[in-house]
């Protein structure tokens, strides 16, 4: 019988069904964070137990750090405490850490690609929802809370009910001056934030194939704002290159086997979906949100128009039905995250500022999403031109994407953010959000304002 690459991989992996619904889920790849793992030690160690198979799980520390001076003891002691949780719980579970100042540490969904750790046809599970970014890899990654984390640390597995699976055809390509970002939001006005819940998403068509590995991980990270369980993209010759020279990986012929193992997982010709979405990607523009919800999105001409529900939403962001976001000030730039954090998104924002200067009016930080990503921004001269245009290059880290670190975006403050939440407070008390690409957000930090970035590019 026809299959798609999630029921492929997901079949590969069941241990044993509880019931109908449940099954007992290998995994093959576990990352944890400071945030979602300590009571998870905690209860394995409450209950007697060991990591089942602690070479399976790899630590990093991404949210609570912050991003100036980082080879200085943290400040705060709440960020302190939970770094040196982490760092001892993996110490006495033999557990692999990317600690703070590591050359390869960075946001948990950053470093997993880049070092090779994230492979097509495996399972991957974290304590945080962006692990769904995996997904552009072709394996099935989704997150975890804190029992099932638990589950994994004592066995190995996760007890899971299976998700129905959702094709989302991206029909033609998008413009050369549109974004991946702009194609996801796009996606996720057109789907609404549950349209998603229940499901498992593949992305695919001539608009995803034609995407970099960097551009399918943005619209895999944001494919969980649909309320979807996760959302992956089958493996081509664009993934391989980007494999080929990780360190982790056989090479030569080793490696030509596992392409031929990793082509075959994708889905059959006549695969069946339990629903299906085609988007047309000749029509994206560039997208911004003006709500709290990320599909409270426009496109970046269009006025607010009135929906339901979106009353107290206007109210948080102080804008109008009726009103046109271009020209708006902001007071805050944010480069960075999980979603845009990464070296093709610093190379666009350094495209469009060179020889520029910022608006006197703006605090722009552009945060990479790990050292590797860093090291690069400084060999291709990225970091200099981000400094004589006038932004704060930081270290890497989650930073303001949720301002769980120092990095606070003021009450009442305005910022554009190539991050994935613009939920209220999302960066700081009061702060209000709004999500764009990173060209999008380059340009409003040349002019204050908000523009069409198309002009730059
Ligand atoms: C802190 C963590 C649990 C959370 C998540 O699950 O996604 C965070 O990464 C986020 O982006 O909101
Ligand atoms: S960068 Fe943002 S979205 Fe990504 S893991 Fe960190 S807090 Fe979550």
């Amino acid at each position: 019988m026809s299959q798609t690459i999630f029921e492929k991989i997901w079949n590969a992996r069941v241990v044993k069904k509880i019931s109908e619904e449940l099954d007992v889920l290998y995994i093959d790849k576990h990352f944890i964070h400071e945030v979602t793992s300590p009571q998870a030690f905690n209860g394995l160690e409450n209950k007697n137990l060991n990591l089942f198979r602690p070479a399976q799980t790899i630590a990093t520390v991404d949210h609570n750090i912050p991003t100036k001076k980082q080879h200085l003891p943290i400040q705060d002691p709440l960020s302190k405490l939970q770094v040196s949780t982490l760092e001892n719980n993996c110490a006495k579970h033999e557990v692999k850490y990317y600690g703070i100042g590591d050359q390869h540490n960075g946001i948990v969904h950053v470093i997993g690609p880049e070092l090779g750790l994230t492979q097509p046809g495996i399972t991957i599970v974290c304590g945080d929802s962006h692990t769904s970014t995996h997904g552009a890899f072709g394996c099935i990654a989704f997150g975890i809370g804190a029992t099932q984390i638990q589950q994994v640390f004592a066995a190995q597995c996760v007890i899971m009910s299976r998700p129905k699976t959702l094709g989302i055809e991206v029909k033609g390509i998008i413009n050369s001056k549109v974004t991946a970002k702009d194609l996801i939001l796009h996606i996720i006005k057109k789907v609404g934030v549950n349209g998603g819940a229940g499901y498992f998403i593949e992305f695919f068509g001539e608009g995803i194939t034609h995407l970099s590995m960097e551009e399918r991980m943005t619209i895999c990270n944001m494919s969980i704002e649909m309320g979807a369980r996760g959302g992956l993209v089958g493996p081509d010759e664009t993934t391989y290159q980007y494999l080929e020279d990780k360190p982790t990986l056989p090479k030569g012929k080793a490696f030509e086997k596992l392409k031929e193992k990793w082509t075959a997982l994708n889905s059959d010709k006549n695969a069946v979906f339990d629903k299906k979405i085609t988007i047309h990607a000749e029509y994206v523009e560039p997208m911004i949100t003006y709500g709290t919800s990320p599909d409270q999105s426009i496109r970046i001409n269009d006025i607010i128009t009135k929906k339901n529900k979106e009353t107290d939403a206007l109210k948080y962001m102080n804008f109008k039905v009726g009103e046109s976001l271009i020209d708006k000030k902001i007071n805050y730039v944010f480069i960075g995250s999980c979603t845009n954090g990464r070296i093709e998104d610093l190379r666009l924002v350094a495209k469009i500022i060179k020889g520029k200067r910022k608006a006197k009016s703006v605090k722009m930080w552009i945060v990479p999403g790990s050292q590797i990503v860093s090291k690069q921004a400084a060999n291709e001269g990225l970091v200099e031109i981000f400094k004589s245009f006038g932004a704060e290059f930081r270290s890497p880290g989650c930073s303001a994407c949720l301002a769980m670190n120092d990095d606070k975006i003021p009450m009442g403050a305005l910022c554009i953010s190539t991050s994935n939440r613009n939920y209220e407070g999302r960066q700081g008390k009061g702060a209000r959000t709004i999500l764009a690409s990173p060209a999008t957000a380059a340009v409003a930090a040349i002019h204050g304002t908000i523009k069409d970035p198309r002009q730059y590019l």
